[in-house]
């Protein structure tokens, strides 16, 4: 039977946007692999606390501990790490004892605690992929453990490729739907659709460029229209008068002195 449907190409990852924000994440060891695990969780504003004997942290963790971003633990792990008042909502190891490792990885198989086991695929539950940050914006690229080092140089293309000034465009198109939600906040689903087919049409309209240069009172402008399903091009909000309450004003120039 013919359809358009996507065809399924298994052997993938699901890529998620996982959330651990002031959740409990354990980090074991605190090595240079530990040290990228632990940008990632703050980047994420997560709980962090690593485990790992004080000898066997590198300047940047030793950092981290010193600025008080993270709790430290001075030993090796131990399962108490994993008792359920602990809380613990992940574990990422990066230790160079591949013994100690498997058995992190069996523990938190019992404790039902997702875990990342660095350089153990068999032993990990998500793997982590190469990330670009800019703002708001993440795009992670995995590779599925056929190349990570390929992927951080296609992170790197990908990076290159996105005009200036992306992040910021996606903040202010985050600041315009919040003021949205103020002006038209309700929740029936006939609101929602409408609400949800503006902000497309906003979205597929305005430039990232324009988005960039949109402020506060552009804003306010631009939902004016939401009310009668208009939107308002850029130009025409910067250089238009449509909205009756703009009076035009004579400055006293004329324009060509
Ligand atoms: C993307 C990145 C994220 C991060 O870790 O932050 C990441 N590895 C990075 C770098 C990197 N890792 C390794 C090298 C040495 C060169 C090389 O081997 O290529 C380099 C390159 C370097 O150091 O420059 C060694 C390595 N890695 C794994 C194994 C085991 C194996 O393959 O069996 C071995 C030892 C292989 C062996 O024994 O020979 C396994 C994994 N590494 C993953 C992620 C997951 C798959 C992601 C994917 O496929 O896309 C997965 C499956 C599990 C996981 O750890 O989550 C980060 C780049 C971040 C960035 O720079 O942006
Ligand atoms: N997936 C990746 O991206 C990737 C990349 C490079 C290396 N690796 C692997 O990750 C692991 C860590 O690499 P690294 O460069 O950070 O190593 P490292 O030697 O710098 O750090 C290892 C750390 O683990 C600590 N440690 C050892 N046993 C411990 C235990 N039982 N409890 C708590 N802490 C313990 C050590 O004190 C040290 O701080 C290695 O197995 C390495 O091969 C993974």
């Amino acid at each position: 039977m013919a359809n358009d449907y996507p065809e399924v190409q298994g052997g993938g990852s699901l890529i998620l946007a996982w959330q651990v924000k002031n959740k409990n994440v354990l980090v074991v060891g605190g090595g240079e692999v530990a040290a990228g695990r632990i940008v990632n969780l703050l980047n994420a504003d997560a709980k962090v606390t690593v485990v790992c004997p004080k000898d066997g942290l590198n300047d940047e963790v030793a950092y981290r501990i010193a600025q008080g971003q993270v709790s430290h633990l001075d030993r090796v792990w131990l399962p108490i790490d994993l008792e359920p008042e602990k809380n613990v909502a992940m574990v990422l190891t990066a230790v160079d004892d591949p013994e100690a490792s498997t058995r992190i990885w069996k523990y938190c198989k019992k404790t039902k605690v997702p875990a990342n086991i660095a350089d153990v695929p068999p032993e990990c539950d998500f793997y982590f992929g190469s990330v670009h940050r800019d703002g708001p914006l993440q795009i992670m690229v995995s590779t599925n453990g056929n190349g990570p080092r390929l992927a951080a140089a296609i992170r790197r293309q990908i990076g290159e490729m996105l005009p200036a000034g992306t992040g910021d465009s996606i903040k202010k198109v985050g600041m315009l739907r919040r003021k949205l939600r103020r002006v038209a906040p309700g929740k029936g689903t006939e609101d929602i659709s409408k609400r949800m087919a503006w902000m497309s049409r906003v979205c597929d309209e305005w430039s990232t460029e324009e988005f960039n240069n949109m402020d506060e009172e552009d804003m306010e402008e631009l939902v004016k229209g939401y009310e009668n399903d208009v939107v308002r091009s850029f130009e025409d909000i910067r250089l238009g008068d449509t909205d009756p309450d703009v009076v035009w004003q004579f400055d006293g120039s004329f324009g060509w002195m």
